[in-house]
This record gives structure tokens, C-alpha cells and sequence, in this order.
């Protein structure tokens, strides 16, 4: 099929693109480099190990210092045993299987540690992960060829547009209290389904609260396992977490983003721990290991006799392991069949353990920020797919700009809204913003259709304050620099923290510490972030509140919410270039993160050439809204 041709040309540029940015930041760098990019634990302590399925050894490894960086090591992913007297040579592969805090299990594509393992400085490398891009061109392959077969191909030729979807609209379910009309609808939307259903989420509408609704509702109709999966770990956290509350028995397939007990109790590794068979195994294990242990007592530079005697210690700790794979497989599928629901990442829902099962019903959340041959991957699984998410904010992020403009960045949820109008429900009812923060949004993004909930639609920091304020820079002089290819803007870094210290000095009088209101500082450009947190620094009279206020890119912010958001556009050159603020829905993201108030800090004279600002501006004009900075700067 065509469709499928043309997304795995797509996927292959993507995927070399990818794989370039890989090898330069790999190459041209320093172990201390990559361990400050996220790509490396190092140094590294081994702390345990035992043999797995397959002949592989398992071990269990311990960041011994530098515990602050933030990294990129992931279950799942591919990544490289090394030792640093000789990374070149001295290194085996492996697949990270458990990632906890300063600790990570890799399992290793060897039965035994080579001896330089013994001789300290030791690190993890991640390695570029193939096995994401070759899962989703397998799924998209089997796409295009199950899609000429007139019952499997039935829900892809939906999906794609060469068919329409099914409704059953007699089924319906008794009212859920909890919830308001839209996700009422959006919850009977679901049920009527037999094909596809979508749910359109706009920020603080209760997307989560009404897919675990239905998935509830879905599973007490019908009785079927379904498997729900969303592209970050944080969101199937969540999700998990959610549906567990609900009594689901729920199977977090991969291991969670965030540490806590609560979630790893849902994933396979603790439940197995758990499972009444696990004694068996356990002592078993440890019989493989005495004969381990045995054998390495023989080097292997020692005599035939020993090292045959070595061979034979060997053997005799794989059959052992044989024994367990059988035992570990038979736990895996009594838990999984045990499952009501199973909660993965995209490329999760093909981990060895759910691989080759089928369900009714996949559901697919943040949707909106999935790559369309990730979605094919759990799509493929299932007769029926329930969407969930926003296209009229971020897409996923695409490293080719080829890509990326030929349409990879155009989501399937983008797509099926345009084709299928009749399977969305949009949320309507907003528990976040007032009013006023969400007007422009909802009349540019939601067809004027999204009200804000009673609890918050008037709701301010005090008594007369203004929830929305544009506060023009024009005229000021506070011209944008760039460096390379990066934008920032000091004087309006400085003029925000201005207005800043006088709106806490205000908020002193009416706020005890303990409930002080929660502030995000947010600007498109990195660069402006770094200038932003430097001068932030050298603001004294804002370290007071330093824990409540976070600094960040407005793409890291996506889905979270704060009290009082201050958005730093940056932008001010006389030829009105406004690079990616062109994006609009990165504004959107931007503008509907702020509960109770909203500055945004622009120049009208750069912005005003596109028509979304300068309607911002009018409409922020109208509402009282405006203020020049010169009337601050004085
Ligand atoms: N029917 C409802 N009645 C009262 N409060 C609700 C209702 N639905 C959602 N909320 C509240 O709205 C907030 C957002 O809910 P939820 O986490 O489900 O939203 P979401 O749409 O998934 O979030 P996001 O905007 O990040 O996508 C929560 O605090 C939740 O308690």
C-alpha cells in the first residue's frame, strides 16, 4: 500500500538522521561529555549478577558517583558493558532490563563477565536504539500487507481513510456521577465503537480521569483484557497508577519513570517476585550459581583435564536454567492472563513477555505525541483503537527537518480527526484556567467551545488582580541577540524579573510560605532559559521563593500546570522574524499551562506581523488586558 511506502520512506530518513546525531555526539566526545548528555553511567560499580534466559548473564550495576545528572538510560534499551582502559576493545552489548534510581540491570549477549571486568573502571554507554526503529518498520510492513485482507485489514483501511467507521449506538452505559457531560460522551463515544473512537483532550479537561472511566466501563461490559499504552513512560505511569486505583489488576509492562513502590508493584519483575512458584525458581537459581561459581574457580589457561571440568560446570548451570526459563515463562503467563489491563510504552506493547497477544481494544493516549509508526506497533494487536490526546498541542519531536515537513510530524491523531469527525468527542469542561487565560486559546485552537469549570473560572491570586496581562516591550530598546543559531534577550530576561519581584512582593502580604502560589518562567528558546536562570541567580529578593518557581523550555512543560506562568517570547527585530513562535501550538502550550495568572512579555511591533499575535494583542486589548512596559520601565 502506498500509505505504508511512502511513511517507511519517512521512517528510514528519520531513522538515519537519527542514528548521525547518535555517532557525532558519540564520537566527538568524552566519557565525561556523554556522562553530562545523559548517555553514560560512569564509574560504575557491579553489585550482583546471575545468569538469564538464554544463555545471557544479567547484571546488576551502581552509578557510584555523579547521582544528579539527569539521563537517558531506559529499560529496554540497547546499551554497552565497557571498561575505560580500553573502551575500544574492552566492552560487551546488552539490553537495560531495570533502571531504579543509581541502580540499572543490563542483561549481557555473554554467559560469563570477561576478566577485565575485574580491573575497575567500569561504565554503561547507551547505544543508538535500532530496536525502536526496527520494530516500528516491522509493524508498518505488516500494515500495508494486512491491509489487502478484507477482515484483518478492516481497521487499517479505517485508520487511513479507505473506510469508515462503525458505530453501535444502541450500546450505551449507565451515568458515571464523576464526570461532567462532554466526558459522559466521550465515555458512551467509546463504548459505541466497534472500530474507532477519539478522544480530543484540550488542556486540564480530564482526558486521563475519562479513559480510565471507560477502560473501567469497557472491562465490566465486556470482560476482555485491554492494553493500554501511550509514548512516555510518564503518562503509562500515571495511566497505571490511575487504573489500579479503580481495583483494575493492572500489568505495567517496562519499568516506571518515577520510583515508587506503588508502582513497581504493577510491573511483571515485582509480581513475580511475589508469585507463589517463585521459591522454585529462586532455589534453583542459586544451584546454577554454586556451579558458576565452581567453574570460575578454573581459568581458562589451566590444563585440559580443568577445563573440561570447567565445560562440564557449565552445562550442568544451563540445564539448570533451562529449568527456570520454563518455570519463568509458565509465572509470565498466568500473570498476564490474570491481567485486566496491560500498560506499556509504543514499543513496549512488543516486549517478549505480551508480544503475541491480541486484544479487543487498544487504547492510545497522548496521542497527539506519538509517532504514527510507533502507534502501528499496539494498533496491529487489536480490532478496535481508542485515541486520546491533542493535536493543537506539540507534536512528537522529529530530528530529520525532511521528515519532518514531508509529514512525519503530522500525527495519526491529526490525521483520523480530519478523516473521521464522527468518532471525536471533544472534552469540553476545563478544571484548570480562568476563564479569561483560556478565551483566547479555546476561541483560536476549540472553536470557542471549552467553558471553564465553576471551581476556577473566576478564580485569582487576590482580590482585583488581573489573571491575563501582554505587556508590550515595543519601543523599549530590548533588541534580541543570537548566538549560532540561538536566540535570547536579556533586557526582557531583566524587565520580567522586575515585574516578578513586585507581583511577589505582593503576594507576600497574602500568602503564608507554606501555600505560596507555584511559578513557571518559560520562553520558547533555550538560550533564554540559560539567561533567564543566570540572572535569577543575582535576583535576591526572589531565592526566598526559589523552590516554587521552575524555569524551564515551554516543550518541557507540556502537560504540567502552574499558578502564575510568565512567558518570555524574546523575539524583537525590526524585520519581524519570529522562528518557531511561528508554531502556534507551542503557544497554545505555552498559554494554557497558568492556573490563576498569565504575563506574557513580548514586543508587538516583531510579533504583530502574524496574525495569531496581533489578534492576541486586540483581544488582550479588549479585555483590559494590555500594558506597555514603558509605564514599568518609567
Ligand atoms: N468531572 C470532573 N469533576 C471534577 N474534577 C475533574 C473532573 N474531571 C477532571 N477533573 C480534575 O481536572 C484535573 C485534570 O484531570 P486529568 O488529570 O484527568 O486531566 P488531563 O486532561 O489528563 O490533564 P492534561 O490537561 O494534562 O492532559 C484533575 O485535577 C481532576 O481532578
Amino acid at each position: 500500500m502506498d500509505y505504508f511506502k511512502r511513511l517507511l520512506d519517512l521512517l528510514r530518513t528519520e531513522r538515519e538522521e537519527d542514528r548521525q546525531l547518535y555517532l557525532k555526539l558519540k564520537q566527538t566526545t568524552s566519557v565525561s561529555q556523554r556522562r553530562a548528555n545523559g548517555l553514560t553511567w560512569y564509574p560504575i560499580a557491579i553489585r550482583d549478577q546471575e545468569m538469564s534466559r538464554g544463555d545471557y548473564l544479567t547484571v546488576e550495576v551502581e552509578r557510584t558517583t555523579h547521582h544528579d545528572v539527569i539521563h537517558q538510560l531506559r529499560f529496554g534499551m540497547p546499551a554497552v558493558l565497557f571498561s575505560n582502559h580500553d573502551a575500544e576493545t574492552n566492552k560487551v552489548e546488552g539490553t537495560i532490563n531495570f533502571v531504579n534510581g543509581n541502580r540499572l540491570k543490563i542483561t549481557l549477549r555473554t554467559d560469563e563477565l570477561p576478566d577485565w571486568a575485574s580491573d575497575g573502571k567500569l561504565g554503561i554507554d547507551l547505544l543508538f536504539d535500532e530496536n525502536s526503529y526496527d520494530e516500528m518498520q516491522n509493524a508498518c510492513k505488516l500494515a500495508s500487507t494486512l491491509s489487502e485482507k478484507p477482515a484483518e485489514g478492516r481497521l487499517i483501511q479505517i485508520l487511513t481513510g479507505a473506510k469508515t467507521p462503525d458505530f453501535d449506538t444502541s450500546a450505551h452505559v449507565a451515568a458515571i456521577t464523576s464526570l461532567n457531560a462532554s466526558q459522559q460522551a466521550a465515555v458512551n463515544k467509546i463504548l459505541q465503537a466497534n472500530d474507532l473512537a477519539i478522544v480530543h483532550g484540550p488542556p486540564g479537561t480530564g482526558k486521563t480521569t475519562t479513559l480510565v472511566q471507560a477502560i473501567k466501563a469497557m472491562i465490566k461490559r465486556d470482560n476482555q483484557q485491554i492494553l493500554v499504552v501511550a509514548p512516555s513512560n510518564t503518562a503509562v505511569d500515571l495511566l497505571s497508577e490511575k487504573l489500579s486505583d479503580e481495583g483494575l489488576n493492572v500489568l505495567r509492562v517496562g519499568n516506571p519513570a518515577r520510583v515508587s513502590e506503588r508502582l513497581l508493584s504493577l510491573t511483571l519483575d515485582y509480581k513475580m517476585a511475589d508469585h507463589s512458584h517463585t521459591k522454585e525458581i529462586k532455589r534453583l537459581k542459586k544451584q546454577a550459581s554454586a556451579y558458576l561459581d565452581m567453574a570460575h574457580k578454573y581459568k581458562r589457561h589451566f590444563g585440559k583435564a580443568e577445563r573440561d571440568q570447567r565445560k562440564a560446570l557449565f552445562a550442568e548451570a544451563r540445564n539448570i536454567m533451562k529449568e527456570v526459563d520454563n518455570s519463568e515463562q509458565y509465572i509470565i503467563n498466568d500473570l498476564v492472563a490474570k491481567a485486566q489491563v496491560i500498560t506499556a510504552t509504543l514499543v513496549g506493547a512488543n516486549h517478549y513477555t505480551v508480544r503475541n497477544l491480541k486484544f479487543n481494544t487498544v487504547v492510545i493516549d497522548e496521542a497527539g505525541q506519538a509517532l504514527e509508526p510507533a502507534c502501528w506497533i499496539p494498533i496491529l494487536k487489536a480490532q478496535k483503537v481508542v485515541l486520546a490526546g491533542d493535536h493543537c498541542q506539540l507534536p512528537p519531536t522529529v530530528k530529520s527537518a525532511e521528515a519532518a515537513k514531508n509529514g512525519l510530524a503530522t500525527t495519526l491523531l491529526e490525521k483520523c480527526v480530519t478523516l473521521h469527525p464522527e468518532a471525536v468527542v471533544l472534552l469540553e469542561e476545563q478544571y484548570r484556567m480562568h476563564e479569561m487565560i483560556m478565551g483566547y486559546s479555546s476561541s483560536t485552537f476549540y472553536d470557542d467551545r471549552l467553558k471553564a469549570h465553576a471551581s476556577v473560572a473566576s478564580h485569582v491570586l487576590f482580590s482585583n488582580d488581573n489573571p491575563l496581562v501582554f505587556v508590550d516591550t515595543a519601543g523599549c530598546g530590548f533588541d534580541e541577540k543570537t548566538e549560532q543559531t540561538s536566540t535570547y534577550n536579556p533586557e526582557e530576561a531583566a524587565f520580567l524579573f522586575k515585574h516578578l519581584t513586585q507581583l511577589v512582593s505582593a503576594l507576600d502580604s497574602h500568602y503564608k510560605p507554606d501555600n505560596f502560589p507555584s511559578i513557571a518562567i518559560i520562553s520558547p528558546y533555550k538560550q533564554q532559559i540559560d539567561t533567564l536562570k543566570e540572572q535569577f541567580m543575582s535576583s535576591p529578593a526572589l531565592q526566598v521563593y526559589e523552590h516554587k518557581i521552575a524555569i524551564n523550555t515551554i516543550d518541557s512543560f507540556q502537560g504540567q500546570e502552574r499558578d502564575i506562568v510568565y512567558i518570555s517570547m524574546t523575539r524583537s527585530n525590526p524585520d519581524s522574524r519570529i522562528g518557531f513562535l511561528s508554531d502556534i501550538r507551542r503557544m497554545n502550550v505555552a498559554m494554557t499551562r497558568a492556573r490563576k495568572k498569565l504575563v506574557i512579555i513580548g514586543d508587538s511591533a516583531t510579533l504583530s506581523q502574524f496574525p495569531f499575535y496581533s489578534n492576541f494583542i486586540s483581544w488582550a486589548q479588549e479585555r483590559d488586558a494590555y500594558q506597555s512596559a514603558w509605564e514599568l520601565v518609567g
